[in-house]
């Protein structure tokens, strides 16, 4: 009985994860910023590679608080034009108080030398129990805190990255692909922090079902040009199919869901048939482009 009771209470220490809650991550009032105040504006914004024009003359202002999906085809310039925005240049300004986390694949912020709770102190602004739920709700467990970072797994690296970045002082995150190797569990997770964040999100998915979810603004490069929607996805892609004939809306689509599947044959679990899967969906797609 006494074995059986050790169990369960290990059990309940090493298994169960934390309490998932919806949490809200707000920012100390030093580095909150008004909502509705400018955050970015860029004016005149160009961008070349080689002799070829990404984007050209691109002109908004990005209001805080707001969660704005940049989107576009691949390839059309989307982590150029975040790169920009980061390090900033003479066609951009940024509010007094900006201070702009950076999220890409290569999550650089992640210390390979340190512990997974290490990484956290690290950045971290809040206590330590808004640190764990914040760690559960991405579903880390109790007994993964003092895990070396070299032992997690892909996914796992990117959701302590995203943690750290959601966690630290920044109050304007970039995100470059954040649902990239993220399971459906991780991916609605993200949502929910995103939404309850205070600060401003400007990011890129492929994922559809997360820009629906979670934007508020729409960032679209479209035909070298970038222009920004007052809006969620759903009244973005409304406001397409009242402006646009109904070919060009098609093969605006096409050409999104092919991103969504190139993304998506990137993710190192797939087994061999679900690749085969996805493969025979792209080429069906490729061969309804017109
Ligand atoms: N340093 C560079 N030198 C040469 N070409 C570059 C450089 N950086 C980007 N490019 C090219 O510029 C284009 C835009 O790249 P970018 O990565 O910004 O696009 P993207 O929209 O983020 O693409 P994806 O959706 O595939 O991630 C691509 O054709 C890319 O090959």
């Amino acid at each position: 009985m006494k074995a059986i009771e050790q169990r369960i209470d290990r059990l309940d220490k090493v298994d169960k994860p934390y309490q998932q809650k919806a949490i809200k991550i707000t920012l100390p009032e030093s580095s909150q910023m008004k909502q509705g105040n400018t955050v970015i504006r860029a004016n005149k914004l160009s961008a070349q590679v080689g002799k070829r024009t990404l984007f050209s003359d691109v002109t908004f202002s990005l209001k805080s608080g707001g969660k704005i999906a940049l989107i576009g085809k691949n390839a059309s310039g989307k982590t150029t034009f975040l790169r920009q925005i980061m390090h900033a240049n003479e066609a951009i300004t940024r509010g007094d108080k900006v201070k702009i986390g950076y999220f890409d694949q290569q999550l650089k912020q992640v210390d390979l030398t340190k512990t997974l709770w290490e990484n956290i102190k690290e950045v971290s602004i809040h206590d330590d129990q808004m640190n764990r739920d914040c760690l559960g709700s991405l579903q880390f467990v109790p007994d993964d805190l003092p895990k070396s970072t070299t032992v997690l797994s892909g996914g796992e690296r990117v959701k302590l990255a995203l943690a750290m970045i959601l966690l630290s002082d920044a109050n304007v995150l970039i995100l470059d692909e954040p649902t990239n190797y993220l399971d459906i569990n991780a991916m609605k997770a993200l949502e929910e922090l995103i939404a309850g964040y205070s600060g401003t999100v400007l990011f890129v998915s492929h994922d559809r079902t997360f820009v629906r979810r979670v934007a508020t603004h729409i960032l679209a490069l479209e035909n070298e040009e970038i222009t920004l929607f007052e809006g969620s996805y759903a009244d973005w892609e409304n406001s397409k199919k009242a402006s646009i004939s109904r070919g060009e809306e098609d093969n605006l689509l096409i050409e999104m869901e092919m991103s969504a599947i190139a993304a998506k044959l990137m993710e190192p679990r797939l087994t061999a048939s679900e690749k085969a899967e996805l493969e025979q969906r792209y080429q069906e797609i490729v061969a309804k482009r017109k």
